[in-house]
């Protein structure tokens, strides 16, 4: 069995009160999430928080909890969903202590359940960006990517994994958001600046009061 991750009780009174918004980024891997972040961050000053990064970081710091999630991904398993979700509380947390506007989470949710445990916890989210990218574009962008990245998971292998895992779980979350009304889906096959043109298009119309 999978060990188990320590959790704390979290009070996010501060996030609720402070009712900045918060938009989801996804996209395969490899789609631009994070480069678009970066050029959203520079413009919007919005905060940046990657589930993934969260997740790697927490390993690094060599906490317990990093150390009770190293064990749990070499087993194979995935890390439940709950712990995901402190990481982003707390990040969250420290981010409006320091008087954030708002957010972009970008890789979450993978799974419908994570989307709606995320939004009865915290908040709705705004808007869900969506980078839509042909595999055969992901796959090319994460050999590049690879080559400067030290990611132990841009190798080919890892890569077929990771998309087959995004086709089937995450796509989904596309479904639901575009059934909600919230999906913006942006073709992100072009340029980073041309991606970018669209993004802030999009932002422009709902982020006129930050
Ligand atoms: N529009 C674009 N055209 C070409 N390459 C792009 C691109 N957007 C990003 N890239 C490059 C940068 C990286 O080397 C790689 C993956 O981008 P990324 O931002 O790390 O993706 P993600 O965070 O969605 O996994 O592709
Ligand atoms: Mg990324």
């Amino acid at each position: 069995m999978a060990p188990t991750v320590e959790r704390k009780k979290i009070d996010l009174a501060p996030l609720k009160a402070a009712n900045v918004p918060i938009f989801f980024i996804v996209g395969g891997p490899g789609s631009g999430k994070g480069t678009q972040c970066d050029k959203i961050v520079a413009k919007y000053g919005l905060t940046h928080l990657s589930s993934g990064d969260l997740l790697r970081d927490e390993v690094k710091s060599g906490s317990p909890r990093g150390a009770q999630l190293t064990a749990i991904m070499e087993s194979g398993a995935l890390v439940p969903l709950e712990v995901v979700l402190d990481l982003v509380k707390e990040a969250m947390l420290i981010a409006i202590e320091k008087g954030s506007k708002g957010f972009l989470i970008d890789g979450y949710p993978r799974e419908v359940a994570q989307g709606q445990q995320f939004e009865s916890e915290i908040q709705e989210a705004k808007l869900v960006l969506f980078f839509d990218v042909a595999e055969e574009t992901l796959v090319k962008r994460l050999l590049g990517r690879a080559e400067t990245s030290g990611r132990a998971d841009d190798n080919i292998d890892t890569i077929k994994k990771r998309l087959h895992t995004f086709v089937t779980s995450t796509a989904p979350v596309v479904d639901y958001y575009e059934s909600k009304g919230k999906l913006v889906r942006i073709n992100a096959e072009g340029s980073v600046d041309d991606i970018f043109g669209v993004v802030v298009a999009n932002l422009d119309k709902v982020t006129s009061k930050i």
